[in-house]
């Protein structure tokens, strides 16, 4: 079977992390059975970090032959000089550019998927970018409406869901609907199926008040809101529990009993993700057309360039939209 093209790794802000685990998780390729890659950034900012070699391509489709030997690399408009740990607006246009032409690269058929490295939100802010994250950017290039992107945590023991996700909490009650947890619950269990080839995922779903609400007396959000979206997804075949006590829902026996568990809002998600799998959680946007994974930390500016960043998450990431893409084109195959 013919495999996926070589994926690109954006390499995120370059005076973050993204330059030096980019370039570490080249260096494990080996060890760690990684699918081929090619990094988008900016050169200077690699070699600023890491003495290993680099490869800067005349073409994407030269990724695949230079990646035994050297870290292959799509060069963007040099942002000029970057200090690791010292982010500037010439490094958020970097990481912006890098994003789009990666997007680009895999819609086109050049890239099999993309990984994200991370990006500074509000640096980004700052050039103008107007989405939450790059979960939404990514998903409006594809022509989706960021409403069915779904951002999912996963890591060895654990798939998070936040339904609600980059916005105040006090806005979570009001944005909370049944017809948005529907919408997301319905593209977890298609991801689920599609992109990790688990044939009836078993979601579950938190509530949003504590004890999910004691019966209404502590909230009526989870009699109101949750529990008629639980019912409609029984309705349409898809295994679903809920709303559950999110303090009970997280711990290794619970952990068992489903595959994806749906939470209100980013850290009801991210805390318990993060928590277990700090160090090798993936961030995966699932609904896209196209094959996109993230490490799930940020860019660590406190410890850039100081080589202690630990590219594990990067490593996992690379990994998983490798399997993801491999999957897709078996499908498509088939
Ligand atoms: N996927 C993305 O692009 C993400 C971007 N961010 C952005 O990152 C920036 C910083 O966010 P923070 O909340 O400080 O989170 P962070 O993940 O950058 O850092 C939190 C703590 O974890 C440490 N850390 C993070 N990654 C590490 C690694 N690979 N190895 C060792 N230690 C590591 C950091 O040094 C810091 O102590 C923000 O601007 C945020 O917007 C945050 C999360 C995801
Ligand atoms: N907390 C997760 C996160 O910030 C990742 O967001 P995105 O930039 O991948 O949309």
């Amino acid at each position: 079977m013919k495999a996926p093209a070589p994926l690109a790794v954006s390499i995120g802000d370059p005076a973050g992390i993204g330059p030096e685990i980019v370039a570490a998780a080249w260096a494990a390729r080996v060890r760690e059975k990684l699918p081929p890659f090619f990094a988008i950034g900016d050169r200077r900012a690699i070699e600023a970090v890491w003495d290993g070699p680099i490869k800067t391509l005349g073409a994407p489709t030269e990724a695949a032959a230079a990646f035994g030997k050297a870290l292959p690399l799509v060069q963007v408009d040099d942002p000029g000089e970057i200090i690791p740990g010292d982010p500037n607006l010439a490094g958020a246009r970097c990481a912006l550019d890098s994003l789009e032409i990666a997007v680009g690269l895999a819609r086109n058929g050049f890239a099999g998927g993309i990984v994200t490295g991370p990006v500074s939100k509000s640096q980004l802010y700052n050039i103008g970018f107007n989405y939450p994250g790059q979960t939404e950017f990514v998903a409006e290039r594809c022509g989706i409406s960021a409403i069915n992107a779904v951002m999912m945590l996963s890591g060895p023991t654990l798939r998070t869901v936040p339904v609600t996700v980059h916005m105040a909490l006090a806005d979570v009650p009001r944005l909370l609907t049944t017809e948005l947890i529907i919408a997301k619950a319905r593209i977890t269990a298609r991801g689920l199926i599609r992109d990790f080839g688990i044939e009836r995922p078993r979601l579950v779903l938190a509530g949003l008040n504590p004890h999910a609400g004691e019966s209404g007396t502590l909230g009526r959000e989870d009699l109101d809101i949750i529990r008629p979206a639980v019912e409609a997804l029984i309705a349409e075949d898809i295994i679903a529990h809920g709303p559950l006590s999110a303090d009970t829902m997280f711990h290794a026996e619970a952990r068992k009993q489903y595959d994806a568990a749906l939470c209100m809002y980013h850290d009801q998600a991210l805390i318990p993700l993060k928590t277990l799998h700090f160090d090798d959680g993936v961030n995966v946007t699932l609904g896209l057309p196209i094959v996109r994974t993230s490490p799930d930390h940020g860019t660590a500016f406190g410890i850039a360039g100081k080589g202690i960043a630990s590219p594990r998450a990067m490593i996992e990431a690379i990994r998983m939209a490798g399997m993801c893409a491999a999957r897709r084109l078996c499908v498509a195959s088939a």
